[in-house]
């Protein structure tokens, strides 16, 4: 990695994240200070690092779709009313796909309905089928995005389907999305390693990723679904896919089952991407991905962009209480280095 040149910078104090009567879980103590300072670092590297990112949160849809607990729709309400307050200018906030396939996603149209919408922040909808986009436009989307993915393998088992006729779904969304002003986002899963087929091949994903972008998505977001990418395979990968497309239309979303994710998003930084996925409290996996962990936590990624003294516009303590909300009702522990951190686990 290239050298990292300090300079200097004023500390950053993260106040506890949530009581210990909020959290018996979480914290140890209602006094945990959770003092922990960043310092702004200007990282050197062959191209300068974006001076603003904009992160996209995927934790109400790839971060709950695979919950074994059912949260009921008040409580998906409550999570994403709370990252609208947080400076998230992106909240994914469901997906229009079958229920008998993704049973929680089930009160998808409720969801849609149901949120407060903060004026500025953008909430796309998972739509994989003409049936989904419609479903999500009645229930008054603004914001689709579909999903293919370069493995035969995992478009069977994760959308029934292969790859072509996954496409041709995608073909019929896009050309209905723009008939109806509806701006659309495109997915490419298995970026850096499928779960069925090993190894993927960079060429591969970037001519995926030029299909896609040609049918109109305004984004492709690059997916490393199993978390199996390395800084190594993210350079080669968005070296071919930047050929096909725009790096500004490029975002790449990490899952971190071998703790790489946060490593790959600096290359891609690096490399001019702009656009970062991630999920609170690091929930998510695709369920038809085996052995896919929760995606880079949005809490680790704003602690690591704010100390590269790039901007988000995300508030770190309003995330970290979204981030504790939910893992209180789902009974579990966050994934979140940082907000494990500021409980002086
Ligand atoms: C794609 C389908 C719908 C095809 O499902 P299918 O069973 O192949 O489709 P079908 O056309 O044969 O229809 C079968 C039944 O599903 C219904 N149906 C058909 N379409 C819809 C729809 N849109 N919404 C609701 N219902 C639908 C349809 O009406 C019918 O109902 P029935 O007659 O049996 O009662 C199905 O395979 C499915 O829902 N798969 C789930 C895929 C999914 O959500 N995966 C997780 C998201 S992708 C991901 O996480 C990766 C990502 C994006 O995060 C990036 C990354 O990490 O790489």
């Amino acid at each position: 990695m290239a050298a990292v040149a300090m300079r200097c910078s004023r500390n950053v104090r993260l106040r506890p994240a949530f009581g210990a009567a909020f959290s018996p879980r979480c914290c140890a103590s209602s006094t945990a200070s959770a003092a922990t300072a960043t310092r702004a670092v200007a990282v050197s590297s062959v191209n300068p690092l974006p001076k603003q990112v904009k992160i996209v949160e995927v934790g109400p849809r790839d971060g709950l779709q695979n919950e074994k607990l059912t949260v009921p729709t008040e409580v998906k309400l409550q999570f994403i009313d709370m990252l609208s307050e947080t400076g998230l200018p992106v909240i994914e906030a469901t997906s229009f796909v079958s229920p008998k396939w993704i049973p929680q996603m089930a009160d998808q149209a409720e969801v849609t309905q149901g949120i407060r919408k903060r004026p500025g922040v953008v909430y796309p909808v998972l739509a994989p089928n003409l049936k989904g986009f419609q479903a999500a436009v009645k229930a008054g989307a603004d914001e689709v995005a579909i999903f293919s993915t370069v493995s035969e393998l995992f478009a069977m088992k994760n959308a029934n389907c292969s790859v072509e006729e996954s496409l041709q779904r995608a073909e019929e969304v896009t050309r209905a999305a723009k008939a109806a002003g509806v701006r659309v986002r495109g997915y490419v899963s298995c970026v850096l390693g499928c779960p069925y087929e090993g190894h993927v091949s960079p060429d591969k994903v970037a001519q995926m990723a030029k299909h896609i972008y040609a049918m109109g998505c305004y984004e492709i977001s690059l997916g490393d679904t199993i978390g199996v990418g390395t800084p190594g395979s993210m350079r080669a990968m968005l070296d071919a896919v930047s050929k096909e497309v725009p790096v500004d239309r490029l975002a790449v979303h990490c899952h971190d089952t071998y703790g790489q994710a946060l490593a790959n998003i600096l290359v891609a930084l690096q490399m001019g991407v702009s656009v970062v996925d991630s999920s609170v409290a690091g929930l998510g996996g695709c369920p038809y991905a085996p052995g896919a962990s929760g995606n880079v936590a949005t809490e680790d990624l704003v602690y690591m962009l704010h100390g590269l003294g790039i901007h988000t516009g995300v508030d770190l303590q309003k995330v970290m209480d979204a981030g504790a909300f939910i893992c209180r009702f789902l009974n579990r522990r966050t994934s979140s280095k940082v907000a494990q951190a500021s409980c002086r686990l």
